[in-house]
């Protein structure tokens, strides 16, 4: 095991950028990182949860999943977050998680960090991409290091990565169209082999 340590965060209601979190965290693994897959707080209100049966049931599926604190971003080195494209941009839990966390980049705890991103979206040019790069616009407030996957390596290719950040396509109750799996675990070992090379710059 490296010494890195890595949050995947993410926001999800029908199950989508949970499995995409779930596979980066698996390619941070076998870079030897120390990873934990955290969610953000649900905004949304119970009876709109309730009306949307695949909703409901990611909701109950996930119950156990820790949720995300600012002590989270402090304990890692490195960040990927996963979340849902709307109207273009990322899902409002996740940028009130990021408003929550104005004293830790005050103090500059949020500087430095490796980080990466993902999305998905229900049309196949729905905003996967303006979702990732506007993300990245807070990353850089915070002095963060985006480290895309870039073409990195052969699976972006062969497995629908994109080259911002692994995106996916799905179906309204939020299957996949495409099989990213390769892609994000790719994206997930190489976000936590750069905070390698970040971390041994900075403490030796
Ligand atoms: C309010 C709202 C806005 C959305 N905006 C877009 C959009 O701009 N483009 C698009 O293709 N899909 C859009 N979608 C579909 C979501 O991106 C899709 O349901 C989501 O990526 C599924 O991810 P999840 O399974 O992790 O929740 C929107 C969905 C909602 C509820």
């Amino acid at each position: 095991m490296s010494d890195v340590k890595l949050a995947v965060i993410y926001y999800s209601s029908t199950g989508t950028n949970y499995q995409l979190s779930r596979w980066a965290a698996e390619g941070a693994e076998q870079a030897g990182a120390e990873t934990k897959v955290l969610k953000v707080p649900e905004l949304a209100p119970e009876a709109a949860i309730n009306a949307n049966p695949e909703w409901k049931a990611h909701a109950e599926a996930t119950k156990d999943v820790p949720t995300v604190a600012p002590d989270d971003l402090e304990w890692a080195d490195a960040y990927i977050f996963s979340v849902p494209t709307r109207f273009g941009n990322m899902a409002s839990q996740m940028k009130q998680f990021f408003d929550t966390l104005g004293g830790l980049w005050f103090n500059g705890k949020l500087a430095n960090k490796v980080v990466s991103a993902m999305s998905s979206a229900s049309n196949a040019h729905g905003g996967q991409e303006a979702t990732i790069l506007s993300l990245y616009t807070s990353i850089y407030h915070w002095g963060g290091i985006v480290a895309a996957p870039g073409y990195t390596d052969p699976v972006i290719f062969s497995a629908g990565g994109n080259p911002y950040g692994t995106s996916v396509t799905v179906d309204q109750s939020g299957k996949m169209l495409e099989d990213v799996r390769a892609a994000a675990i790719h994206q997930g070992k190489r976000t936590a082999t750069v905070a390698g090379w970040v971390k041994k710059g900075l403490h030796g």
